[in-house]
């Protein structure tokens, strides 16, 4: 099973017949055991890029190319299958647990809905989670054990595909270091497709060695591989900007400004 995009285009109506590029040509392979981590500047397309895969595409997007996740189906269908065929992690986990119940019955409800086949308690042990946790309120975990939580009930319909815009967000450095590796692992030793999008390269420093890398940059892929490669040997330019940008690196600025997507010329290049 892999998850498959050709040639997939998003365009926003602004109004007064401009647009945003939001999404342009992207053609992406993630295999399944294999994370595939996305990264690239605010506002370059990654969250874009996910949601053609989620199907949280604002109302108004023009999306064109084809999503398809081999022997289960294609977007738009696909997009029907959310939580099933694709689960969902959310940004902060906040978001995914209402504060006045416990745990346990809101994974139990989850599960229900979605008719997925393992026990809250099985979730919770595939999350790295103890059976405790459920007797609990939201506020009473940790924002790394929050995240663990929402993190099972995006896998609690037992999709084959896991998508996670900026999970770490709302975590500090160790905590998301954590999160990612949780993550790697639903790809590495639960044999889905994850898919991550971030801009805490950092965060992925323990998980490169098994993982594939897209780097987007001006609503397009410009660059794709093994993680450990274009890490350390990176072919585009802008890869090789944004790496030096790092904290590590020297915190190069990036000496060419990111353009503007709106109506962005077909011909535009990085540094052009
Ligand atoms: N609902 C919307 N209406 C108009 N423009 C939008 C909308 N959603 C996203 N965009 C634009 O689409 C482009 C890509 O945004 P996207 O959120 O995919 O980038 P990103 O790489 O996820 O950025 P960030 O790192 O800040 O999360 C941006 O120019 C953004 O302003
Ligand atoms: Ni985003």
């Amino acid at each position: 099973m892999t998850l498959l995009l050709e040639q997939v285009s998003v365009r926003i109506p602004i109004g007064s017949g401009r647009e945003v590029h939001a999404l342009t040509d992207v053609d992406l392979v993630a295999a399944r055991g294999r994370p595939h981590f996305v990264i690239g500047s605010s506002g370059s397309g990654k969250s874009t890029l996910c949601s053609t895969v989620t199907g949280l595409l604002p109302d108004s997007a023009r999306f064109s190319g084809t999503v398809t996740v081999t022997g289960a189906c294609t977007a738009p269908e696909l997009w029907k299958r959310r939580g099933r065929t694709v689960g969902v992690v959310p940004q902060s986990a906040m978001t995914c647990f209402t504060p006045v119940r416990k745990l346990g019955g809101q994974l139990a409800e989850t599960v229900r809905f979605l008719r997925g086949e393992r026990s809250p308690r099985e979730l919770l042990d595939l999350v790295g989670l103890e059976a405790g946790a459920l007797a609990k309120y939201p506020h009473e975990l940790s924002g790394g054990m929050l995240q663990r939580a929402a993190i099972a009930a995006a896998i609690a319909g037992d999709p084959p595909v896991v998508v996670a815009d900026e999970p770490t967000s709302a975590l500090d450095p160790e905590r998301s270091r954590d999160a990612v590796a949780l993550l790697a692992g639903l790809a590495l030793r639960q044999d889905r497709v994850v898919l991550v999008a971030t801009h805490d390269i950092e965060a992925l420093h323990d998980v490169t060695e098994d993982a594939d890398l897209s780097v987007v940059f001006a609503s397009r892929v410009v660059e794709t591989g093994p993680a450990d490669e274009v890490l350390t040997a990176p072919r585009h330019p802008y890869t090789r900007d944004l790496l030096a940008a790092l904290p590590e690196n020297g915190l190069h600025p990036l000496p060419h400004p990111t353009p503007s997507l709106v109506d962005l010329p077909a011909d535009y290049r990085y540094g052009s």
